[in-house]
């Protein structure tokens, strides 16, 4: 390891993409890594930072039978359970970083382990794991799950489907892209009480049964190019409404994603692609060796805190 990685001071990070879905990608096992959520804010503006939609952590496998931890934090410094187009970033960074040479490599998130299959050309098939669609698990305030929930925002009606895929997520089926209200809705979904820890709001054109686009407004990031979990939220919440077919092909802003479900109990397949732009240093002064920074939600919880416990058993029949 360079000198320069020992003094602390620098931290080495490398700028990735999912479909325009931007990432800060950071190795936490060669290197020391702290940077509070404040920090992080700073960091992800476009104009006086590096400019990102989340940072991905690579870190020391917290159990045997996963090979890393991968902890996420989105733009607003908040800690969150899941990032899809960051698992295919995350699943080449590390081959790239010669931190594994796994074609099949199992991470632990705050919300349960997923296994990520390295293909050819930089594309990567993320088992994303077990949709759900309890209240209690995503968190939604509802009495009991239902294909479909009716909210109120500012005095209007809003149809969503609600799902877990280890991070909350809103579909809304709308008839245009174009004219969809992502800029009003998306923050008014967002922020709505029935989401006790936000969601993520995706706005969902049916095609064909085999086709659609996706808008993503995702929690602590504004709207995205892509959201990898938000496109196969919408992937179950289109087969459950009638409207899609098992596999799917979801056009994103920044471009498709081929999604599959086989229906409950099933994980979600999601293959696409990955980038990598430019590797960089960022003078860290003071900086400490040491564990990651409290995130912006109270602080990181213990291996199989209750948010974990939470996930972890619904999560159980992901892997495959
Ligand atoms: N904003 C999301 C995290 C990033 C998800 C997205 N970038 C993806 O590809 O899944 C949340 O707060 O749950």
């Amino acid at each position: 390891m360079s000198d320069s990685r020992r003094r602390g001071g620098v931290l080495h990070f490398t700028k990735m993409h999912g479909l325009g879905n931007d990432f800060m990608v950071i190795d936490a096992i060669s290197q020391p890594f702290q940077l509070p959520p404040e920090r992080i804010r700073e960091l992800s503006d476009r104009h006086f930072g590096i400019g990102f939609d989340q940072v991905l952590v690579v870190e020391p496998p917290g159990r045997p039978d996963v090979d890393f931890d991968y902890r996420i934090f989105n733009a607003d410094g908040s800690e969150v359970e899941q990032c899809g187009n960051g698992a295919r970033c995350f699943a080449r960074f590390v081959r790239e970083q010669r931190l594994t040479n796994k074609d099949r490599i199992r991470v632990q998130t705050r919300a349960g382990v997923i296994a990520l299959d390295v293909q050819r050309d930089g594309w990567v098939t993320v088992n994303m794991g077990v949709p759900s669609f309890e209240p209690g698990t995503i968190p939604f305030k509802a009495a009991e799950p239902a294909v479909t929930h009716t909210l109120e925002v500012d005095g209007h009606a809003v149809t969503v489907s609600v799902v877990s895929m280890g991070n909350p997520h809103a579909v809304l089926l709308v008839d245009s892209l174009e004219t969809a209200p992502v800029e009003t809705l998306g923050p008014a979904l967002e922020g709505h009480p029935a989401f006790p820890e936000r969601a993520n709001i995706g706005f969902l054109e049916v095609q064909d049964r085999r086709h659609a686009r996706l808008r993503v407004h995702e929690r602590g990031a504004g709207e995205t190019l892509a959201c990898g979990s938000g496109a196969c939220a919408a992937l179950v919440a289109g087969i459950r409404q009638g409207r899609l077919d098992a596999e799917a092909r979801l056009e994103l802003r920044g471009g498709p994603l081929s999604l599959s479900w086989q229906g409950e109990g099933a994980p979600v397949m999601m293959t696409g692609p990955t980038a990598r732009v430019f590797d960089g240093r960022l003078s860290v002064p003071g900086a400490k060796a040491g564990k990651p920074a409290k995130s912006a939600r109270g602080g990181r919880r213990r291996r199989g805190s209750r948010g974990r416990q939470r996930h972890a058993g619904r999560r159980r029949g992901e892997q495959s």
